[in-house]
């Protein structure tokens, strides 16, 4: 036995959408019927959608699901059930839990926990050094065989070039990509927010815009020399958007991605009361480079967006600004922000934005989802596109209630999540 999705929205093209209904057996979308009348169900569960936009799920290249080691934070099971409450099937986890995914064996953990009490599929990343400490190179061969899709050492930036260019050496034979934390630390120490109005007000010494875009030109050279598949972690000055526009141009296999905190949030909308919820790394810029960020992603400069979800605990979030860890959560409010404040306003068409999220990220990770179309994997999201709601973090599935998005009012609310033909979520 199947399940029909019946009554369903799907997007044909710009903000263009056609009435749908889909047939889901073994995992796979079998039958795909146009058409405002349902097709003929029986001998199947139905599932009536009831006029929502049924999409390929989403997927998150760069999230933080801290475990092992930082559970008072998030587990896999409370971050893969906000993943799926943000309409994710396929997440990527970073390695900066602890210990730090260095080893096959912490790989190892990550998967069969993720089998056991996940719900959304969860690919892990491995350490491009051992302990993130950027002294030595981790078993590249072992991890690729113990099923990482590609190393990072996000959370810190690799300091040393001549180690950033034998990972990607190494990297780039075994068909591998290295995704980049960008932040050089000599620029960088100790400080909270970026260099800009915010930073002045108060008297603050500021993140400058280089201390991030210096990586990227350098890792941009690094990759033209070593032919690795080079892909920049939270995309946030407009310094960067020019490199990377610049490293494409000249044919340097270099991707990048964008949060939707940095395409939304600059600075100066940081509130006096210096709340750690507006401290994450990178910090909020400039409105000018909020600006190129999104000029950046519309010109395809910028691949796909990430939530960069990073989840602390509320008592670690109340030490302010100065003391508090970077990150912010993102599963739960990333795609109604987006549709909200760039579909609705007309600034993007809804296929734009799904693509970034969906078969984009699928494309540049060589993923074999992201797909609506018959044969594909059923992963799918159904979403409410016009109810309103505003942003409550006290009814987050994720652990982490440190948002700066608290009292948005929002549309474009995921209500059901599909993995692999099963519902694993639904309101
Ligand atoms: N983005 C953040 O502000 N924090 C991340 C680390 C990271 O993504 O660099 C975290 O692990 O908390
Ligand atoms: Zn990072
Ligand atoms: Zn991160």
């Amino acid at each position: 036995m199947g399940i029909w999705i019946i009554n369903a929205k799907t997007v044909i093209a710009g903000n263009e959408t056609k009435d749908n209904h889909l047939l889901i057996e073994d995992g796979k979308i079998t039958k795909m019927i146009e058409g405002s009348s349902a097709p003929d169900t029986s001998g199947h569960e139905v599932v009536d959608v009831q006029g929502k936009l049924v999409s390929a799920g989403l997927i998150d290249m760069h999230v933080h699901l801290r475990e092992p080691g930082f559970e008072h934070k998030e587990t896999i099971a409370t971050g893969t059930r906000s993943a799926a409450c943000g309409g994710f099937t396929t997440i990527a986890c970073m390695p900066n839990t602890r210990p730090v995914i260095d080893t096959v064996d912490t790989v190892n953990y990550v998967l069969d926990k993720a089998q056991t009490e996940g719900i959304v599929r969860v690919l892990p990343y491995g350490c491009i050094t051992k302990n993130q400490l950027g002294r030595e190179l981790t078993d590249f061969d072992a991890l690729k065989q113990a099923g990482i899709v590609g190393f990072t050492d996000d959370g810190v930036g690799v300091q040393s070039a001549q180690m950033m260019k034998d990972a990607m050496a190494k990297a780039a034979s075994i068909g591998m990509p290295v995704i980049a934390h960008c932040e050089d630390n000599t620029l960088v120490e100790g400080r909270a927010v970026s260099e800009g109005a915010f930073s002045r007000k108060h008297g603050l010494k500021g993140i400058p815009n280089e201390s991030e875009a210096i990586h990227v030109g350098r890792d941009i050279l690094l990759a033209e020399a070593t032919g690795v598949h080079y892909h920049v972690c939270h995309v946030s000055t407009e310094q960067s958007v020019r490199l990377i526009r610049d490293g494409k141009r000249y044919g340097v296999k270099v991707t990048a991605e964008v949060c939707p905190h940095h395409l939304l949030l600059s600075d100066e909308d940081i509130p006096d009361s210096m709340d750690a919820n507006w401290k994450m790394n990178p910090p909020l810029r400039t409105p000018r480079d909020v600006e190129a960020v999104l000029e950046g992603l519309e010109d395809g400069t910028i691949d796909i967006i990430v939530t960069d979800h990073a989840p602390h605990s509320q008592e670690e979030k109340n030490k302010g600004m100065q003391l508090a860890p970077f990150g912010i959560v993102g599963f739960e409010t990333a795609f109604p922000l987006l549709y909200t404040k760039f579909v609705k306003s007309g600034r993007w068409t809804l296929e734009f934005l799904l693509a970034k999220m969906t078969v984009v990220p699928a494309q540049v990770f060589g993923l074999p989802y992201g797909k609506l179309e018959v044969g594909a994997i059923a992963d799918l999201t159904i979403i409410d596109l016009d109810g309103e709601q505003a942003v409550d973090p006290d009814k987050f599935a994720s652990k982490g209630r440190n948002t700066p998005f608290t009292g948005w009012k929002l549309q474009g609310w995921p209500t059901m999540t599909m993995v692999n033909g099963r519902i694993v979520w639904s309101v």
